[in-house]
């Protein structure tokens, strides 16, 4: 069992790196709820991701997206599953650091395309997925670096992401 903490678990990181699938290992081991953002935006917005993105574009779905975040994070004891863009938003990054302890996963281009590469559910990745996966890695390659944690998922199963994380946070002070 987790210390009793006040806190939040929150998980940044790229599309592909296991946020939402380490997430609910994560809330297995824990007893914490996981939240998943973008199943709690399509919820709100009634409609999935794609749709989202195709009848109402990006922006809409930015201010979508801090606006349930802002929301989620009002909540203590929680596992909560980002988006890949959460980080894109300095407001959305300032929440996170101020209501959790901020995990981000990383993985390798190809780790990340052999994940992802074919999911239509992506749809950033349209177009040609290893190109954009390549190019949103290079335009966001510090913006998951504020996090308090960095685990390169690359080459580990999920149940081993999430047994070094609970390691981390086992050992963490806050
Ligand atoms: N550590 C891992 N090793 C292998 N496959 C993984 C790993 N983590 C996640 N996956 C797989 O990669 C895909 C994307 O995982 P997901 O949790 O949706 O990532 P994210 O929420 O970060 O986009 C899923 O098919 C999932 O089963
Ligand atoms: O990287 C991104 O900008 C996005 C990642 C997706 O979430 P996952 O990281 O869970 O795939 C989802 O929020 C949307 O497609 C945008
Ligand atoms: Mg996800």
């Amino acid at each position: 069992m987790v210390k009793e903490k006040q806190d939040n678990i929150v998980l940044i990181g790229m599309m592909g790196t296991g946020k939402t699938t380490v997430g609910a290992r994560l809330a297995e081991e824990t007893g914490y709820p996981l939240v998943d953002l973008d199943a709690l935006i399509s919820e709100t917005a009634g409609c999935p991701i794609p749709q989202l993105f195709a009848e109402r574009g990006e922006p809409y779905f930015r201010d979508l997206e801090a606006a349930v975040l802002r929301d989620v994070l009002t909540q203590e004891g929680i596992i909560l599953a980002t988006g890949g863009g959460a980080v894109l938003r300095e407001e959305n990054c300032l929440e996170m650091t101020s209501r959790g302890w901020v995990v981000a996963l990383k993985a390798t281009l190809d780790e990340i395309v052999s994940r992802v590469g074919e999911d239509p559910g992506r749809p950033l990745l349209a177009g040609g997925a290893r190109s954009r996966i390549e190019a949103l890695l290079e335009q966001r390659r510090q913006a998951y670096d504020f996090a308090h944690v960095i685990i390169d998922t690359s080459g580990k199963s999920p149940e081993e992401v999430s047994a070094e994380i609970l390691t981390h946070y086992r050992g963490s002070s806050n």
